[in-house]
């Protein structure tokens, strides 16, 4: 191991950094298996502002960054993927197949994730957009304890994404909550992609306990979301596009083909 801490999550192997994009209050993600010769790292919801900054950290920390993921097609900024795929041409962007866009790798619900010898499952937790999936770091004696759910829009700390574009539906969000992420451990970490309260963590069994909009009954909820009246994103128009081929917008279509399913 470097000199730099692991202590932000109780694990021997797993290096953990949560970085913020104010614009539009987006959390990342970096996690890197420290112990593995490779000390291989990867991003969960970069953002494109913030992709140097990102990289820089990596730098320093001596990772070696080989996945940029995204748990959605995100309608208020443009993912970091495009960028830093330029900047570092080996890091594989990926995405779920459902969310129908491109990427090097697409993910399906079951999918693992390895990075050295940790991973990240894939839930799929549609309804804030079709495509949406919830990364779960690994369950056995190697992986860190607890647990971390990566839940992009589809749980927020004392909330949840709206439901009303990107093929939305409050009901299916409802279920991909209680099912995916409400059954696991109450003491996994939540960590979601946004928060604009200032909030950094929750846990499984808080949000079960707390969360003002999933603790009430389907109908509840449902009516909940529809009388949400948010304004749409301010960059909706240029981010829902640009994501949809992750990030390289400016660049030739050729490098972000599908690679594989
Ligand atoms: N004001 C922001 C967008 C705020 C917003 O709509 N956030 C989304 C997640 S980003 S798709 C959301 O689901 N919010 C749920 C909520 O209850 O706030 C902007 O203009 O970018
Ligand atoms: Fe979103």
């Amino acid at each position: 191991m470097g000199d730099y801490t692991t202590v932000s999550v109780p694990s021997s192997k797993l290096l953990f950094r949560q970085l913020f994009e104010k614009e539009s209050s987006t959390n990342t993600y970096l996690l890197a298996d420290v112990t593995h010769p490779q000390k291989p790292a990867l991003l969960v919801d970069p953002v494109d502002k913030t992709a140097d900054r990102d990289i820089s950290i990596i730098k320093e920390l001596g990772l070696t960054l080989i996945y940029a993921i995204n748990t959605h097609v995100h309608a208020d900024h443009v993912t970091g993927t495009g960028v830093i795929k330029n900047k570092v041409p080996e890091v594989k962007s990926i995405i779920s197949k459902a969310s129908n866009s491109k990427a090097d790798l697409f993910v399906e619900h079951g999918d693992k994730i390895h990075f050295g010898n940790l991973f990240l499952e894939v839930r799929a937790t549609p309804g804030h957009t079709l495509g949406c999936v919830t990364y779960v770091t690994g369950d056995g004696p190697d992986q860190p304890q607890p647990r971390m759910a990566f839940t992009g829009d589809a749980l927020l700390i004392r909330g949840c994404g709206r439901t009303d574009f990107q093929g939305g539906s409050s009901l299916q969000l409802y279920n991909s909550v209680h099912s995916q992420i409400f059954t696991l451990p109450k003491d996994t970490f939540v960590y979601p992609a946004h928060d604009y309260k200032g909030f950094t963590v929750s846990t499984v069994g808080e949000e079960m306990l707390f969360n003002p909009r999933l603790t009430k009954d389907e109908d509840t909820f449902k009516s909940i979301m529809e009388n949400l009246n948010l304004p749409y994103p301010k960059m909706i128009d240029v981010a829902v596009p640009a994501n949809m081929v992750c990030g390289l917008q400016d660049v030739t279509k050729k490098s972000c083909e599908p690679l594989a399913t």
